[in-house]
């Protein structure tokens, strides 16, 4: 099947005050199906956002592809980056940042619309109203007169506005209470279900992303070091930072330790990573529990350890073994 999306060695350098680069994505490669839901999950810094941005080129990417409708995103301009931004949408964590305030939620949601020449704006608003659970009313209002998930509502009509197929979500629910988190991620879950859209869900928090993807992959230091299917990812994690990561997630079946039936808890100890400073070998190694003497020398290639096209599970360890 051929993915609706698909990127290939992405590279992002920032430049660093010393003169040096920082190099906030590293070779990332992924496809996204068409009605997808794809968890990207990382520490803070990872580069889940820089991915992110340049999916939907708010950045230009230093290297590499990024493969849509038969054009490759990280190179065009002018107006293909015009048509292909209104078939990629974001939301960001922060709906308020992001809403003008002085703008009634009418106007908000009906932006692109007019910025892309749509006739019958109000009737189109009315339904983006009703698709995304706020009432009518809610139309001639201001942001701030709403809630922090009734705000990221209205941020998600205004993305679904112009139809568009995909959705980047970056910690798009990360500053809701739990309850309200809830409710975000089972109206996106719906939305998916409805258009078939695809959405790359961005997020530091595993168990959100737990429940709404239906594959995930693990970003460390600018890599993707772990992807699968969600299930099986959560259920039986390979690389070393995954099962550290899991470990911490209350309420995830793992690994048990036999002697009293509890899940290991994995407490990772050395540097925290800093990427401005990349460590030789295998980026994880200073601070992995199972670290051996080739993981200081040689970088281990993200490869197939199990699965076939549709389930495969990546992970970049030397010595992770099938299931
Ligand atoms: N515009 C920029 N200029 C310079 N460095 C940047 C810029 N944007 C991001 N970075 C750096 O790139 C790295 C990746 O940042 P990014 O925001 O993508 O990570 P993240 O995983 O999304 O983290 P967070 O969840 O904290 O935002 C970080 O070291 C960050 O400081």
């Amino acid at each position: 099947m051929t993915p609706l999306l698909s990127v290939r060695d992405l590279v992002k350098h920032y430049p660093t005050a010393d003169g040096g680069r920082l190099l906030a994505l590293d070779g990332i490669s992924f496809d996204l199906a068409e009605g997808e839901i794809l968890g990207i999950v990382g520490e803070s810094g990872c580069g889940k956002s820089t991915l992110g941005r340049s999916i939907m080129r708010l950045d230009t990417p230093t290297g590499g592809e990024i493969w849509y409708g038969g054009k490759d995103l990280a190179k065009i301009s002018g107006r293909d980056l015009k048509q292909s931004r209104a078939e990629i949408q974001m939301i960001f964590q922060d709906p308020f940042g992001s809403l003008n305030p002085r703008h009634s939620v009418a106007t908000i949601i009906g932006e692109p619309l007019a910025v892309h020449g749509r006739p019958d704006r109000a009737e189109r608003v009315r339904q983006l109203l009703d698709l995304v659970g706020l009432p009518q009313s809610a139309a001639k209002r201001l942001p701030h007169q709403f809630s922090g998930g009734q705000r990221q509502r209205i941020a998600i009509a205004r993305a679904l506005a112009i139809n568009p197929r995909i959705i980047v979500a970056d910690e798009a629910v990360s500053a809701l209470d739990v309850s309200i988190q809830s409710q975000i991620i089972n109206l996106l879950a719906e939305l998916r279900r409805e258009f078939g859209l695809s959405i790359i869900f961005i997020s530091h928090d595993l168990s959100v992303v737990r429940h709404i993807s239906d594959r995930i992959a693990v970003m460390y230091f600018g890599r993707i070091v772990e992807q699968g299917p969600a299930g099986r990812v959560f259920e039986n994690p390979k690389h070393p930072y995954t099962r550290a990561l899991l470990s911490a997630v209350p309420g995830i079946p793992g690994k048990t330790n036999g002697a009293n039936g509890k899940r290991e808890r994995i407490v990772l100890t050395g540097d925290v990573p800093n990427i401005a400073r990349r460590p030789g070998g295998c980026l994880f190694h200073p601070r992995c529990f199972e670290m051996r003497e080739r993981c200081r020398t040689d970088s281990p290639e993200l490869r197939l350890i199990d699965g076939d096209a549709t389930t495969a599970r990546l992970c970049a360890c030397h010595y992770a073994e099938p299931a």
